[in-house]
């Protein structure tokens, strides 16, 4: 990639607490205009990596470019072309919506009457313009975290930094931000995003990077890293153990819990398959009681890459008989 169209260039980023190494030489390249993912369970060094490329605390070691600028010497503009919006919020309570963000446009002297049409502007934006003039201390735990993107948008920067933006959020607040995410990068800005949920990335993220224990263990798009993954089964769960039995001569590929009367039928996931396997079932006249299908996601590529479970490995898609 020519480096001159990265919006972020890190070599070899390396920063210890004192004998606690917490980054151990990472390397990111970060496409202009597009939404990176550092995905990483809670202490793998998200927040100290964007802490660093954002300038509030040094790195040890580390060649550093973010917008075109080397951050060791030059700083400040690096500051001038970013946002960051982090796990705490910058939203002032005490203040409605329309002046949380106000206080933002003055902090970046845009002037008074600029400032005010920027603030309405971003409350259209973010479907706060009905509740501007309420104290933020009023808003929900989603309407506080779009002010807060809000407010990191004012000065117009062309690289953000979201560091768990949806943590706590509940699933429709969290496919809000998503959508809004979506549509910055639509504009041409670049999104750096830290998330601990894999489903995030996969949906929102053209590159994930996998950050475990300091170190990155794997780097692609999506597609990418869930080929890294054993492949996907159908699970077929039944209640008689007669069915069960006949159901297992039937499908002889499947492997077999005899205690449970479940079935894993290898697949990949397509409806052709999905559809053979349906008439296969109804062909030996099977009373299936619930089949559910699994596709290698991100949570199998985690697995797979550090060793250990995320907290929502079941959340696959059930179909249930009754
Ligand atoms: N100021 C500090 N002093 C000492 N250790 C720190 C400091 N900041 C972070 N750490 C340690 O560095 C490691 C990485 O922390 P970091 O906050 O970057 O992780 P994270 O991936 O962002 O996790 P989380 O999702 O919990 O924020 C942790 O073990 C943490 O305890």
């Amino acid at each position: 990639m020519n480096s001159s169209s990265l919006a972020i260039d890190v070599t070899g980023l390396r920063k210890s607490y004192g004998d606690k190494l917490v980054l151990d030489g990472i390397d990111l390249k970060v496409a202009e205009g597009t939404i990176f993912s550092l995905l990483g369970p809670n202490g793998a060094g998200k927040t100290t990596a964007v802490q660093i490329l954002s300038t509030l605390i040094t790195a040890d070691a580390g060649e550093i470019r973010v917008a075109g600028h080397d951050l060791s010497n030059d700083p400040e503009a690096v500051r001038a072309a970013i946002g960051v919006t982090g796990q705490f919020s910058a939203v002032d309570g005490l203040l409605t919506g329309a002046e949380n963000l106000i206080m933002m446009a003055d902090l970046h002297h845009l002037g008074r009457s600029e400032g005010r049409r920027r603030a309405t502007e971003l409350l259209e934006q973010f479907d706060l313009a009905d509740v501007g003039k309420k104290l933020a201390m009023t808003y929900s735990g989603g309407m506080k975290r779009r002010l807060d993107l809000a407010m990191t948008l004012v000065g117009s920067p062309r690289i953000i930094f979201l560091d768990e933006p949806t943590t706590g959020l509940d699933p429709r607040s969290r496919h809000g931000m998503w959508q809004l995410v979506r549509e910055l990068v639509a504009g041409g800005v670049t999104v750096l995003l830290t998330t601990q949920y894999l489903e995030e990335a996969d949906q929102l993220a053209d590159q994930i990077a996998v950050l475990d224990h300091g170190k990155l263990v794997a780097q692609g798009t999506p597609a990418e890293l869930k080929r890294l993954a054993p492949g996907g089964h159908i699970r077929l769960r039944f209640t008689a153990p007669d069915e069960f039995a006949a159901a297992a001569q039937v499908l002889p590929a499947a492997s077999r819990d005899d205690e449970s009367l479940v079935l894993l039928v290898p697949n990949d996931g397509s409806v052709q398959s999905l559809r053979a396997l349906l008439a296969r079932i109804d062909d030996a006249s099977l009373e299936v009681d619930e089949l559910t299908v699994h596709t290698p996601d991100l949570d199998d590529v985690f697995f797979a890459v550090t060793g250990q479970p995320t907290s929502h490995q079941n959340d696959d898609q059930k179909v249930t008989s009754k």
